[in-house]
């Protein structure tokens, strides 16, 4: 018999696992992408899911109504890695960018800061101390000091006056700051918008722009009773603490993620 009233936070994995099967086919699970479906690694580049759960993903699109990854990386890279999948859903560069009927759909705001991007990537790398890692990703950079940790203070004062230089926004993360357009979008808009319909959602995320994903559940929450979010963290030494105490649950590792998505698929059976 489905439940009808939705369960009142705090809640556990299996109330929240429960309430969810009685309403898959107006289910959404989003995905943030590294430290939650991939284990952190300290070179970007060399990234890759948890091999078990691309299988585990496509499956779960087949219980639910849909499957959705929300990264800060380019829908570029996240087609290198999850191409192979045909039902889930990709949206990179917070947003910025989407995978659309076989196409990168951008932002148009967002286009013009092209050639601004990468002429910071190129200052960047002449500018900041050897280590730290500059990833140019079209239209954001993201400056790594997670080799070179006591360089930390100095990449962030770098790109804090860069910011202010361009007129760029800045978007903190692990061991990580990331130089992006003065454009209105972020994860917790892509996640508003996307609810819009929805009658429940789940989002995994490890990081600080995941809590905005986490915040537009709670807001779809307060206007519409009927609506179920579900806020997930994956702990981590960095930002662990603070995604951990803004969400409903916490998965020890991206390993456990998908443990727990592959234990949650026969309560899911449609
Ligand atoms: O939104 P996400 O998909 O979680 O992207 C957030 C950032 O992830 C990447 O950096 C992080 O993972 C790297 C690989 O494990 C790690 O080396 C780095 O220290 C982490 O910050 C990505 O490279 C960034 O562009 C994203 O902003």
């Amino acid at each position: 018999m489905p439940e009808t009233s939705r369960p009142a936070h705090p809640l556990s994995a299996d109330e929240a696992l429960r309430f969810t099967a009685s309403r898959a086919t107006e289910t959404t699970f989003f995905f943030d992408f590294d430290g939650v479906l991939s284990p952190v690694t300290d070179d970007p580049d060399a990234s890759q899911p948890v091999p078990s759960v691309l299988g585990v993903l496509e499956e779960l699109a087949s219980r639910v109504a849909r499957v959705a990854i929300v990264s800060a990386r380019p829908v570029s890279f996240l087609r290198s890695r999850f191409g192979s999948l045909e039902h889930v859903d990709l949206y990179g560069l917070y947003g910025l960018e989407v995978w659309h009927d076989g196409d990168v759909v951008t932002e148009p705001a967002a286009l013009p800061w092209v050639p601004a991007m990468a002429e910071l990537a190129e200052r960047a790398k002449a500018e900041l101390p050897q280590g730290v890692y500059v990833e140019y990703k079209r239209l954001s950079v993201a400056l790594h000091y997670r080799t070179v940790p006591h360089l930390g203070g100095e990449v962030e004062r770098w790109g804090h006056e860069q910011a202010e230089r361009v007129g760029l926004r800045i978007q903190g993360g692990r061991m990580v700051v990331e130089l992006k357009p003065p454009v209105d979008q972020d994860k917790g808009m892509v996640i508003s918008d996307a609810v819009l319909g929805a009658g429940c959602a789940w989002y995994f995320g490890d990081d600080m722009s995941d809590i905005k994903a986490f915040d537009a559940l709670r807001a779809r929450e307060a206007v519409d009773p009927a609506f179920f979010g579900v806020a997930v963290a994956v702990a981590n030494p960095e930002t662990g603490a603070e995604v951990s105490s803004a969400a409903d649950l916490t998965l020890d590792s991206p390993e456990d993620v998908a443990r727990f998505l592959a234990d949650a698929l026969p309560v899911l059976a449609r």
